[in-house]
């Protein structure tokens, strides 16, 4: 199983506020590893610092050697008018191993390729932004809250997309998101942030975890019997969480 994520112990600091503090986590190819947390809790910076847009304050962070990452921004700014079509935007990508065609093949997103950026739904811009990410076939796939934007039945549809590419691609998926019952049916692990790990574990663990309806409160946990998450896991597959000190 090949290790391509490792953080020991990991802290953030900014203008003197903590932002992050022991963070260990390591992930592995073909696991999906999901981060939830209220506002403000660091989510963002801990993509950040996978991506290494930020450096850690303390800690090791470590990355397999010519890591394959690709990343789906939390938003994309675009010109209203800038003239702009889904192939075309898809082709300005760096290190591109497949082609626009093929890309959109493998988000169900082919007949989107000559329509205007602009003109998308939320559901389309964030198929079109995960296709562009697989664009480099990546090992690893960051994406932060990819269902912003889409309504709760594209939600669903987004996550048992993303869990349909993992398998298939057998690429790590590190993810942000707000809404626990609706990625669980589609992560194998999430830790719940805020600032340090409150807890970690299977989606189901975590849900029932005291801290974790603490920070949410009790209707979470009410929703859960419908998103029961069923995969036959083998724990030695998973990446784990390791509190530190
Ligand atoms: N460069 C920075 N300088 C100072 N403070 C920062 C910086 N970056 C982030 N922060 C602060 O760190 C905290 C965590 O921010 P972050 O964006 O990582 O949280 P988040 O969990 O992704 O939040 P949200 O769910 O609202 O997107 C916030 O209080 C934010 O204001």
């Amino acid at each position: 199983m090949t290790k391509l994520v490792e953080l020991t112990d990991v802290g953030l600091e900014a203008d003197g506020n903590i932002i992050l503090e022991r963070i260990s986590l390591t992930l592995h190819r073909g696991e999906i590893l999901t981060i939830v947390g209220p506002n403000g809790a660091g989510k963002s910076s801990l993509v950040k610092l996978v991506l290494r847009l930020c450096e850690a304050s303390r800690g090791q962070l470590w990355r397999k050697p010519g890591l394959r990452i690709g990343y789906v921004p939390q938003k994309l700014h675009l010109d209203p008018v800038l003239p702009l079509t889904v192939a075309r935007f898809m082709s300005l990508s760096h290190g591109r191993r497949l082609s626009v065609a093929q890309a959109l093949a493998r988000v169900g997103a082919e007949r989107l390729a000559e329509r205007s950026m602009q003109a998308l739904s939320g559901g389309e811009m964030q198929r079109i932004l995960l296709a562009r990410a697989l664009m480099m076939e990546p090992e690893l796939l960051i994406l932060d809250e990819p269902a912003q934007g889409v309504d709760v039945h594209g939600q669903t549809e987004l996550y048992a997309l993303i869990k349909q590419l993992s398998d298939q691609l057998h690429c790590g998926v590190l993810m942000v998101s707000h809404d626990l019952h609706l990625v669980m049916a589609s992560t194998h692990r999430v830790i719940c942030l805020n600032q340090h790990i409150c807890c970690h574990g299977e989606p189901e663990h975590v849900a029932r975890h005291p801290e974790f309806a603490r920070l949410f409160g009790r209707p979470e946990l009410t929703q859960l019997a419908v998103y029961t998450h069923h995969h036959a896991c083998d724990d030695e597959h998973h990446g784990d969480v390791r509190h530190v000190g």
